[in-house]
This record gives C-alpha cells, sequence and structure tokens, in this order.
C-alpha cells in the first residue's frame, strides 16, 4: 500500500468510522426513546381522556396516533441519514480491493490510488445494512474467535483484501499455522515464490516473534530514527513507505499454551508492532488486552461482533472462491518477480526547457537508480568519452534515445550539437532528420548517418571533420590562453562553442578490417579521445560487441579515455575484467560506471522506455518549434538512397571559364559535407575521363551528370556538346542529356566517324561517349587512330572527352591493345572493376585498394588526386 500524502492516516479513518458508529447508535437509541416517550405520553393522556367525554376521546386518538407516526418518520429519516453517511465513510475507508465484493474481482484487481485504512468484513445488520469494517494496517491487530474453518475463511478473506490494497510487495505474510499446516490459508501458496508469504509449522513461533521484535527494534533505530512517529507518518511525509508492512498469521488451536518467553515477545509485538507496521492476526492464541487489538467474534450462521460494530451484529461476507485467491495471488507473485514499474520516459525531462549550460559538462538524467533517484550521465572533463556495449536487442538504442532526450531537452543548440552515425541496417538516428512524413528536426543535431554499414569511409569523414574542429578549437584556445572549454567561452563569450557529442552506434563495423580505413579511424580516434576532452568534444562509442573489436584492445591508451562505460545486460568487456555486475542485471537495465568499469563505481540504473515513436514526435515537434531562426536541418546521409543532384551555383564569368576551365560534377563523394567529385576540363593534356565498368545504370549516371553541369556553365552556343551513343542500355540516358542541352548533336555509329574526323572548333566541345568500346568494329583501324589523337591532342584545344568502356581492357584495345599508353585518361571513375586491373591508370603500384559495391564508384583524377577516392553517383537518369 502506498500512502499518498493527500490520504489521512488508516488510525485516523478507524477514529472517524468509530465515532460516526457511535453517533448512529446513539441517534437510534434517542430517537427510540423519544418515540417510545411520546407513545407513554399520548397513552397516559388517552386514559385520562377516556375516562372523560367521549368526543373529545375520539379527537385525541387521532392527535396520538399523528404523535406517534411523526416521531417514528423523525426517527427513520434520522437513522436513514445516518445510515447513509456512515456507508459512504466505509466506501471512503475501504476504497478498491479493501471494500469491493469479491464477486467483482479479477486476478488483476490491484490497489487503487487511495490507502487502504479498513477492510471489509461483512455488512451491519441493520434495516439499511452498510458496510462492516475492520482495522488492520497501520490500526491495529486482529483476535478472531469462534469456529476454526469460518475464522480461517474470514483470516484468508481479508488477507486477501490487505494484500490486492497494497502495492504488490508492499506487504509481507506470515502463517504459523501448526495444527493443520496449509489449511484455509493455503490458497495464498503462490506467493510464496515472490517471498511474500511464508508458511511455518511447530517450532516457528519463536524464531518468527524474535524476528519481528528485531525488525520493530530496527525499525525504530534505523528507519524512524526519532524523526518519526510511525511508518504511516513516514510515509505521510515523504511519499515512501521505505519498509514493507509485516503481518504474522498465528493460527492455534484454543488449547495452546505459549512459553513465558513467547509471551512475552508477542506482548512485545502487539505493544510496539503497529508504529513499525508489523501487525499479528490470531486465532487461538489471546493477544493482551490494548486498544489497538480489534476483537471479531464469531458466533453461528455467519454472524458476527467486531469491538468497532459494538452491539450491533455483523452478517459476514462469502468467502473468496479459492480460484480467485490463487489468480489474485499469482498476478501479485508475478508483478513483484518483474519488479516495480520503470521510471516514466518523462521524469528524464526537465521542467523547463533548454536552461543548462554546457560551460563545466553536461549531465543527463537516462533512468533511476535502485534508490528510486534519476541517475546521470555526465560528459565534461572527466569523464569526457563514453563506451556503451551490449548484445544485440539489450536495449542500446533505447539508452541512446533517453540519453539523447535528456541532453536535448536541457541544452539548446548553442550550447550542444550532436553528430549521429549509425552502421547497423537499420535507421535509428534517422527520426532526427527531417523526412518526407515529418518536417521537423532535432535542432541541436547537425548531423545523421544511417544506412552506413558499407560506407565505413564515412564514418572515417566524421572522424575527420571532428578533428578539423579540434583543430580549430585548439587554435583558438592557444591564441586566447584557454586549456579547456570554459575557459574558452569565458575569454571569447561572443564566439560559439557548443560541446560536440558523436555518436557512433555498432562503432565495430568502422574497425572491422586491417586496412587503410581502420588504420586511420584507429589513429583519428586516439587523437580525439585525448585532446577532445578539453575541447569540448565528446565520443559516445555504442557496440554490441566491444569485446570483439581488436583494432581497440590493441591500443590500450584510446581505451583508457573511455572512463564512462555503460553495460547493458550481458555486455562482455565493457567494465573492468572482474566486474560481472552486467550478467546480472535483468532487461531494461543498464550498469552506469564513470570510474573505468571498476567494481566499486557500478551504479544499476533501470531504463524507461525511451523509443515510443509518438512520444518521440511530439517531443521532437516541441523542440523543432523553439529552434533558433538560423537553425539549418542536419546533412543526412543516407547509405541506401543515391544523393540528389545538387543545386548548381550561378555560372561563371565567360573570361574566367576560358582561363581555368569548366568544372563536371561527376557524384557526391562521401564526406561530411556531402562535397561534389569534380572534373576540371581545362586546357592540360589528358583532360578526359574515362569511366570504366559495366553497370550502364551507374555509368549513365556520371556521364549525364557532367554534361548537365558544364551545360550549366556556358552560355548558350558557346560551346558545343555532342552526345554519342553506341549502346541500346544508354539510349535513354543519353536522350535524356541530349534534349536537356540545348544544341547538343546526337551521335552513334552510323556518324561517329564523321564527329571522330571534325571535333575541333574555335569554342570548347564536350563529348560523351555512351559504351564507346561498342563501336570497336566500326572504329577500327583508322577510327581508333582518329580517336586516340582526339583523346592525345583534343584538351589543348578544348576538347574533351567524357566517355564509358564496360572494361579496361576494352580501352586499352582502343588506345592502341597491350602495350597502350594511358596518358590521355587523366582521370577516371571505375564501377564493378577490380583495384588490381586499374594499376596502369594509377600511380601506385597493384592499384588502388578497392572491392566494387552497389552504388559507389572510385574516382581518380591525377591531377588533383594522391589516391582514389570513392563517390556515389548522383540520382539523374530519368
Ligand atoms: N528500458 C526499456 N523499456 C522498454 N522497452 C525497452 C527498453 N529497452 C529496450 N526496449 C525494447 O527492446 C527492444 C530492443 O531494444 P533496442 O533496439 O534498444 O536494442 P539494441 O541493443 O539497440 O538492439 P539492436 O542492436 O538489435 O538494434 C526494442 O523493442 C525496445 O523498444
Amino acid at each position: 500500500m502506498k500512502s499518498s500524502p493527500e490520504h489521512p492516516p488508516a488510525r485516523g479513518l478507524v477514529s472517524a468510522v468509530r465515532r460516526e458508529l457511535a453517533e448512529a447508535r446513539q441517534a437510534a437509541r434517542a430517537g427510540l426513546a423519544a418515540a417510545l416517550a411520546a407513545r407513554q405520553a399520548a397513552a397516559t393522556q388517552l386514559e385520562s381522556v377516556r375516562r372523560s367525554s367521549p368526543a373529545r376521546r375520539t379527537a385525541l386518538v387521532v392527535t396520538r396516533d399523528e404523535a406517534c407516526q411523526e416521531a417514528q418518520a423523525r426517527w427513520q429519516r434520522e437513522t436513514r441519514a445516518l445510515l447513509t453517511a456512515l456507508g459512504e465513510l466505509a466506501e471512503a475507508a475501504a476504497p478498491g480491493p479493501a471494500g469491493t465484493d469479491f464477486s467483482t474481482w479479477t486476478a488483476q484487481t490491484g490497489p487503487g490510488t487511495e490507502v487502504a485504512g479498513l477492510l471489509r468484513l461483512g455488512t451491519v445488520d441493520t434495516d439499511e445494512p452498510f458496510p462492516a469494517l475492520v482495522p488492520l494496517l497501520d490500526a491495529a491487530h486482529l483476535h478472531l474467535s469462534g469456529p476454526e474453518s469460518t475464522v480461517d475463511s474470514v483470516v484468508g478473506g481479508l488477507l486477501l483484501r490487505a494484500l490486492a490494497g497494497t502495492a504488490p510487495g508492499a506487504l509481507r505474510v506470515s502463517i504459523y499455522d501448526p495444527g493443520q499446516l496449509g489449511g484455509a490459508v493455503a490458497g495464498l501458496a503462490p506467493l510464496a515464490p515472490a517471498g511474500l508469504v511464508s508458511y511455518l509449522g511447530p517450532g516457528g513461533l519463536t524464531p518468527l516473534l524474535d524476528e519481528l521484535v528485531e525488525h520493530i527494534r530496527r525499525i525504530n533505530e534505523n528507519v524512524l530514527a526519532g524523526a518519526y512517529r510511525d511508518l504511516a507518518e513516514l510515509a505521510l511525509r515523504t511519499g515512501r513507505r521505505p519498509e514493507p508492512w509485516r503481518l504474522a498469521v498465528l493460527l492455534a488451536d484454543s488449547a495452546s499454551e505459549l512459553t513465558s518467553a513467547q509471551r512475552a515477545q508477542l506482548d512485545r509485538v502487539v505493544r510496539t508492532g503497529i508504529s513499525a507496521g508489523v501487525h499479528v492476526v490470531s486465532r487461538g492464541i489471546d493477544l493482551p488486552p490494548d486498544a489497538l487489538v480489534e476483537r471479531i467474534e464469531i458466533g453461528a450462521r455467519g454472524i458476527a461482533k467486531t469491538s468497532l460494530t459494538g452491539e450491533l451484529t455483523v452478517k459476514l461476507d462469502p468467502s473468496p472462491s479459492s480460484t480467485l485467491i490463487t489468480e489474485v495471488c499469482k498476478s501479485l507473485a508475478e508483478q513483484v518477480i518483474a519488479g516495480p514499474p520503470p521510471v516514466p520516459f518523462a521524469a528524464l525531462l526537465p521542467d523547463q526547457l533548454w536552461s543548462e549550460s554546457s560551460a563545466e559538462s553536461l549531465r543527463a538524467p537516462v533512468g533511476e537508480g535502485t534508490d528510486g533517484r534519476l541517475v546521470e550521465l555526465v560528459l565534461g572533463d572527466d569523464p569526457p568519452h563514453a563506451l556503451i556495449g551490449g548484445p544485440s536487442g539489450s536495449g542500446k538504442t533505447n539508452l541512446l534515445y533517453a540519453w539523447l532526450a535528456a541532453l536535448a531537452t536541457r541544452y539548446p543548440p548553442a550550447e550542444l550539437e550532436l553528430h549521429l552515425l549509425d552502421f547497423k541496417e537499420g535507421v535509428s538516428f534517422a527520426r532526427f532528420a527531417p523526412s518526407n512524413r515529418d518536417p521537423s528536426w532535432l535542432p541541436q543535431v547537425k548531423l545523421v548517418g544511417i544506412n552506413v554499414n558499407t560506407d565505413r569511409e564515412f564514418g572515417l569523414a566524421l572522424l575527420r571533420h571532428l578533428s578539423e574542429e579540434l583543430k580549430r578549437r585548439a587554435g583558438a584556445a592557444k591564441k586566447l590562453g584557454a586549456t579547456k572549454l570554459s575557459e574558452l567561452r569565458e575569454e571569447d563569450p561572443a564566439g560559439h562553442w557548443p560541446r560536440i557529442v558523436a555518436v557512433i552506434d555498432e562503432f565495430q563495423v568502422l574497425l572491422a578490417a586491417r586496412d587503410a580505413v581502420t588504420s586511420e579511424a584507429v589513429s583519428l580516434l586516439e587523437d580525439l579521445a585525448r585532446r577532445g576532452r578539453s575541447q569540448g568534444i565528446h565520443l559516445v562509442l555504442a557496440s554490441q560487441d566491444v569485446a570483439g573489436i581488436e583494432a581497440l584492445w590493441g591500443r590500450s591508451g584510446l581505451v583508457a579515455q573511455f572512463t564512462l562505460r555503460i553495460a547493458l545486460p550481458k555486455a562482455r568487456r565493457v567494465l573492468a575484467e572482474t566486474n560481472l555486475a552486467a550478467e546480472l542485471i535483468p532487461r531494461c537495465h543498464a550498469v552506469v560506471n564513470a570510474d573505468s568499469g571498476v567494481v566499486s563505481a557500478n551504479t544499476v540504473v533501470r531504463l524507461p522506455d525511451a523509443g515510443d515513436r509518438p512520444t518521440w514526435t511530439a517531443l521532437q515537434d516541441q523542440l523543432w518549434q523553439a529552434r533558433p531562426a538560423d537553425s539549418e536541418p542536419p546533412r543526412l546521409f543516407d547509405g541506401d538512397v543515391p544523393p540528389l543532384f545538387p543545386l548548381l551555383p550561378p555560372p561563371p564569368a565567360a573570361e574566367v571559364l576560358a582561363r581555368t576551365g569548366a568544372v563536371a560534377l561527376l557524384g557526391e563523394t562521401i564526406d561530411v559535407a556531402g562535397r561534389p567529385a569534380t572534373l576540371r576540363l581545362n586546357r592540360a593534356p589528358g583532360r578526359n575521363l574515362a569511366v570504366l565498368g559495366s553497370r550502364a545504370e551507374d555509368a549513365c549516371a556520371i556521364l549525364v551528370s557532367a554534361g548537365l553541369t558544364l551545360a550549366r556553365q556556358h552560355a548558350p552556343g558557346s560551346a558545343r556538346f555532342s552526345v554519342l551513343c553506341l549502346d541500346d542500355d544508354a539510349t535513354s540516358a543519353a536522350k535524356s542529356l541530349l534534349t536537356s542541352v540545348p544544341g547538343a548533336s546526337w551521335h552513334d555509329s552510323g556518324n561517329v566517324l564523321a564527329l571522330l574526323e571534325d571535333w575541333a572548333c574555335d569554342k570548347p566541345h564536350y563529348i560523351f561517349g555512351f559504351a564507346i568500346d561498342a563501336a570497336a568494329s566500326v572504329l577500327s583501324g583508322r577510327g581508333h587512330e582518329l580517336l586516340r589523337v582526339m583523346l592525345a591532342k583534343g584538351p589543348e584545344r578544348r576538347t574533351h572527352l567524357m566517355g564509358w568502356w564496360r572494361t579496361v581492357s576494352r580501352l586499352r584495345d582502343d588506345l592502341g591493345g597491350i602495350g597502350a599508353r594511358f596518358d590521355a585518361i587523366g582521370a577516371w571513375v571505375a564501377l564493378d572493376v577490380h583495384g588490381n586491373e586499374l594499376s596502369a591508370l594509377y600511380p601506385k603500384p597493384g592499384g588502388p585498394t578497392w572491392h566494387p559495391r552497389a552504388q559507389r564508384a572510385l574516382h581518380f583524377d591525377k591531377a588533383v588526386h594522391s589516391h582514389a577516392e570513392i563517390i556515389m553517383p548522383y540520382e539523374v537518369v530519368p
């Protein structure tokens, strides 16, 4: 039973009921006396009148009857009013399961919001019956006498009411039943696995009484500690009941004799127990005369008398069925075993939005500790970074949602920036960026990366970006003589220095291979982890298998920086080797440890459900509405979606164009800023492009993007555009380019030679060759010679070929076969072509490291690149 602060303690209710009952009895007696007196007076009068005149006699008979009726009616009215008031009071005093009829119960019947001060026993047997209640928890001990089996079923019913009327686990029952172990209260047995009931046989009384006396002493000394009169008052004042009620049910036969020691202990429990929440319910063992002992005497035919109802008799309720008892007890035990409901998600949110400063640290609660208080995660100078571990399904994403919600509601965008990357297949962070369904975004979020599982380069790009920011901050700090973020902010109050939190979920994917990406990522991580703390850049790395990340454990210096550890159930190696706490916690819990996982720093946290979409949507909408006027939506990188063709800047002035050459965009690089991959077509030799590989769609997208961007930079008629298409697969893309570029000419196998003979002109000339290798037979001999001349001489005369060859060997054949030189191909984009096939086109022996993957290409421009970079073709082809 939870004591709500508004609710009067049970003892107050008991006395209120006592008072009302006494008044009822007094009023009934007074009414009756008045009626009797009226009758007596009338009878006397009648007698004297009878002796006088007969006429007067008749009149007086009428008067007498009227007086009698009126007295009777007044008595009935007053009695009814009192009984109604008493009935209402009884209902209020025994709300929910404490007072409702067993026939209306279900297994789920549980405590209402009110505290049950009294328990219903039956009905008071009057003309207008009303509930007969007995006090128990925080109010009285019970002594029952009468036929054993009836007493036991009354005890069973009262226990069931008390158990169901209090919070699961708030009442623990010990049943001493030496005679018929189990007996009428055996139905409570399903409570045993949850520790809510224990049965004691012969020999069990002494230890029970001793234990209760000790319990009372402990409560008085340690819990009440002189500050509270009793547990009821403590519960009323603090809103929490720290200790369960203890109920000792003593079922002895009347012949039972207690030893003097037992008698002394029992007297002690009766005298001092109630203030410590300890109660005795006894049948067959006398309880000492005490005002706090409520006596129930059960007679024949289910009629009883109680101390509270006095001379009014009580008709006992029918007992609850054994099925009901079992079901209610089972459900209670299940609830106790499952534990209390977690703190709600809303409890993580502050009263006031965006009222915190991150100058010193970022503090945000994620759940409730074992003491019922919220547990905060802190990121700042110490601890600077967090490592989260837990197998798939253990609740990492939920934890991140809880943490992000608590952070995003406390720190405004000027105080906090979030970069969120998820390496698993899925879209858990997608909700923070605008979508077709929901235009809102989380204002603190600058970058969201989803479906990045095959794009480890994007993880690297994020680390490079953070590294640049770290340099910028370190530079500013050095200039201003600041050693940490709070000082930098003080020295530069007008500057924009939010704390940055980068969350990388399933970061083991980033470090999964032994390659250049992993080694650069580890070096960047090391630098960020070491120097980020003082510059307000915090890393939160989450993984389903921290233990399995080889690249991480080889660098103890790196792991050591991640002093905040959060282990979800069954997480391996997130905490210290000898710390097994994560093995022991149940679902929806985490071990939070801000001291690198040492056992003494463990805090077990129960996490709320933070993933509910409608709740998040409402919260995000609230934050979005409050966003600053200049808030930009986050950059969304979705590895599964081809990038959209970008908005192009205004064309450059003609003389600039003539001097520097136009720039073709080929696709988007895997980069935080979404930078395009460019090809500058100036007059340097080799300024041609070969797209290599058999994926027609990607090849066409690259050529069309290049064509559209080049056309945009030239005023109509100031450049020549030739579209050459030699394969049906490319026709629709080639035609779309043709129609998008005014004045472009169309060429196919029928007039390809004419184009190769007549490419030179007095303006820039861009030739887009779709599947050039398909023209091999037409070009054979002279045509190939013309092609080679155009590739070699064209760029100097501002003619550039951007051609697609379906294999590298076909390009080589077109350039002269074995031993052909590739000088004329200054830039290339490889699709489904392996790195080693590109060795002749690459400055490093053996070619670039490249394993083809869908919707990705490798771009190399020898004029600007030291190594090839991955690009994603734009979505341009209709
Ligand atoms: N504290 C919690 N309260 C209620 N439900 C939770 C809680 N934690 C997790 N869940 C639920 O458990 C399921 C798994 O959680 P979650 O997706 O966070 O796990 P995960 O470790 O990220 O798993 P995966 O790596 O497979 O995505 C989800 O349906 C989530 O809603």
